[in-house]
């Protein structure tokens, strides 16, 4: 059995929700999930020994919460490398934020990524549970 790591900066807990649903999905295929806000990892060692990660935060103006920046440069010193990876967010109009993490994950620590980002405007919204639930079976995939 494998340990997936959920980290998220949610601010009305829109993508706490779809981390909670990310969890589900690990769980449902027979391996751990740990979630975290990000105000929990106060350096890399908090991000290291899983064998899963999925990072996430909702869009405010155009970009992600600072909290999740901050997480992304304490990465780059946590031995992430060809470790599977997700990166998820809520948004309402343009989303930027899953993509970023995802890119970050994907060219700076050079991880093994599922195929793209989940971006859901609602955990609620239709579909929403579903697509989040397999979002977190296709990390547990590649464990
Ligand atoms: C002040 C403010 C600014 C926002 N800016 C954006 C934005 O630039 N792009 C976007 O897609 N959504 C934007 N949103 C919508 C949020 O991303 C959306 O409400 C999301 O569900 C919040 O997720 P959270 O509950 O995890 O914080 C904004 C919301 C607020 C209140």
């Amino acid at each position: 059995m494998g340990k997936v790591l959920i980290v998220y900066a949610s601010r009305s807990d829109e993508t706490k929700s779809i981390a909670e649903l990310i969890a589900e999905g690990i769980r449902i295929s027979g391996h751990e999930a740990e979630l975290k806000r990000t105000s929990d990892i106060k350096s890399e060692d908090d991000l290291k020994g899983y064998d899963g990660y999925a990072f996430g935060s909702a869009t405010y103006h155009g970009e992600m919460i600072t909290s999740m920046k901050q997480i992304l440069f304490v990465g780059e010193r946590a031995e992430l490398k060809d470790k599977p990876g997700g990166a998820f967010g809520a948004y309402g109009w343009s989303g930027e934020a899953p993509g970023r993490i995802f890119d970050t994950m994907d060219h700076i620590f050079g991880m093994k990524m599922v195929s793209g980002p989940l971006m859901l405007k609602a955990s609620g919204v239709e579909g929403g549970i579903q697509a989040a639930q397999e979002y977190g079976k296709s990390i547990a995939k590649m464990i």
